[in-house]
């Protein structure tokens, strides 16, 4: 088995009725994927078949054995009151090597906030130390929930800017749902269009050009896709600034 995951006519439903029929679905090693698709239209609950959360109604799904999720949830219910550092939040559930933390929250950009309480970060920073823990599993996927709802849209280009860059160097494929079409897609080597069943897939390109798609989404979406690409083409130069910028601020308080 090649894939890390294959989905073979799965189909999913709850006690009010089928939610997802009829679903194939892949994702390789090193594949970034996105799941795109109105709300309601099945995305979440195809993460959770995947990852074994809930079971399907019908279908068969595939883990390869050596499988090892990262999971990057929406939220976390974490109880507000509880004085929890990101430095602390990294040992959930299991303390980790303290070298490796660091070296995790410098490479996402949030090691000046290592002793900040948690729920007084920003949405971007937030996700920033959720990502943080869920590389410290040092996965082979890394699935992430809308990831980045919440961040205005540069602060989704940079986050998207810097999944690809983690996909390069550590290889892991990664898997996520957004319904931010425009600035997700073009980080993606493929698109699902989900709306209860696959409407299309395949490059951001072709996806964008296809008739489901334009049906769902419509077509009013490329000043936001060349926003992104302009980002991308100058990211890396732009991000070394920026997390400059962050540890100034950070070291001064
Ligand atoms: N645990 C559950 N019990 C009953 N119905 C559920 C459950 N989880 C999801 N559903 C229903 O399944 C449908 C699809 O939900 P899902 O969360 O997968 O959609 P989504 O595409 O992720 O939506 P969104 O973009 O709003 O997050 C919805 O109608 C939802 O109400």
């Amino acid at each position: 088995m090649t894939s890390l995951i294959e989905a073979a006519a799965v189909s999913a439903g709850f006690a009010g009725g089928t939610v997802l029929r009829d679903v194939d679905f892949h994702i390789d090693p090193g594949e970034i994927v996105t799941v795109v698709g109105p709300n309601g239209s099945g995305k979440s609950t195809l993460l959770r078949l995947l990852v074994g959360a809930i079971p399907p109604r019908g279908g068969r799904i595939t883990r390869r054995p050596d499988l090892r999720v990262g999971y990057v949830p929406q939220r976390l219910s974490i109880d507000p009151t509880l004085p929890l550092t990101v430095s602390r939040f990294l040992d959930l559930p299991r303390p980790a090597d303290r070298a490796e933390k660091l070296a995790l929250m410098d490479r996402v950009g949030i090691r000046p906030l290592a002793a900040h309480p948690l729920t007084g970060l920003s949405g971007g920073q937030y996700q920033r130390a959720l990502l943080a823990r869920a590389l410290l599993t040092r996965p082979n996927l890394l699935i992430l929930d809308e990831a980045t709802q919440g961040m205005d849209q540069r602060g989704s280009a940079e986050f998207y800017a810097l999944i690809e860059a983690l996909r390069a160097e550590t290889g892991a494929a990664v898997l996520m749902v957004s319904h931010e079409l425009h600035v997700v897609m073009s980080a993606s080597d493929r698109v699902v269009c989900l709306n209860g069943h696959v409407c299309c897939e395949g490059t951001p390109e072709i996806v964008r050009s296809a008739p489901e798609y334009r049906a769902l989404f419509g077509t009013g979406t490329h000043g936001a896709l060349a926003l992104y690409r302009h980002e991308h083409d100058h990211s890396h130069e732009h991000h070394h600034h920026h997390h400059q910028q962050h540890d100034e601020r950070g070291t001064g308080t």
